[in-house]
């Protein structure tokens, strides 16, 4: 795992529409170190999304840098994972395939790599649906299959764009609950994408708020872990700094 470094990001659309520029982000700088949880929070259309997408190397940036472990961003690699909203499983490949996939392309044999994906497939409670197809999985459990099979792929920073949105709300407290105990266990570096206050003080180190594709400030999430929603609904320091939050994201 290595740490990110974003400088004077910037990105500029063409919009055909309106036959003009739209800048989407603007001068962001960010430095993610190895093993940190960071939340990117803001309105939609602030620029979450694109900001995650130069990260992966799905579209150019129009300037400044994005370096993980120093070396520039050119295009998509191994050393970034991503996990959508929509889950973007292999309908054809079992859960275990399905997971064992990313170190089959990076060419470790069929044993060992059955061996990680056992392994993170038990991380995620998912031992018993292994020989299932995704098509027989619930939402929830194609999700956590999506997490999954993006850390058995070891990239140095894992990219997470709204992964919990699409899921009925009890579930995606299970999957947060799960997530930072995952993350506590391996801790990967996570940049996680979402419109969700509450969702993004549960989670991360570090929250940013973003504003019309500006940082807006950056605020520290000093409450321990292991995380719980039972004990954090009422906790006095998550509904302070999830008001903070709130109140920067609302004035944005
Ligand atoms: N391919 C594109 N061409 C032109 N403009 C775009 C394109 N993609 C995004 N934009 C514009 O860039 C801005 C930021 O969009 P982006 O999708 O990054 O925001 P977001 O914060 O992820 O929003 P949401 O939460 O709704 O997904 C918006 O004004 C959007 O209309």
């Amino acid at each position: 795992m290595k740490n990110l470094t974003i400088r004077n990001l910037s990105k500029t659309y063409f919009d055909p529409y309106a036959g003009t520029n739209v800048t989407a982000v603007h001068d962001v700088s960010l430095n993610v170190g190895q093993g940190e949880f960071v939340c990117i929070v803001g309105p939609s259309g602030c620029g979450k999304t694109t900001i995650l997408n130069m990260i992966a190397g799905f579209i150019p940036h129009t300037g400044g840098e994005i370096l993980v472990g120093g070396r520039p961003v050119k295009g998509p690699g191994p050393d970034r994972g991503v996990v959508f909203q929509s889950f973007a499983l292999f309908p054809w490949r079992t859960v275990l395939e399905n997971v064992a996939f990313g170190p089959k392309m990076r060419g470790v044999r069929k044993a060992e790599r059955e061996k990680i994906a056992h392994e993170y497939l038990a991380l995620a409670k998912l031992t018993e649906a292994a020989g299932r197809y995704p098509a027989e999985l619930s939402g929830g459990m194609q999700q956590r299959v999506g997490v999954v099979r993006a850390l058995a792929n070891e990239p140095d920073v894992l990219l997470m764009d709204e992964p919990f949105a699409s899921v009925d709300a009890q579930t995606r407290m299970t999957l947060q609950e799960e997530l930072t105990r995952i993350w506590q266990e391996k801790r990967p570096t996570v940049i996680f994408i979402t419109h969700d206050v509450a969702e993004a003080v549960f989670l991360a180190n570090r929250v940013i708020a973003l504003s019309k594709g500006r940082v807006l400030e950056e605020i520290d999430v000093d409450l321990p872990r292991p995380r719980s929603w039972d004990s954090l609904n009422d906790d006095a320091r998550f509904k302070e700094l999830s008001g903070r939050v709130r109140q920067l994201v609302r004035s944005a």
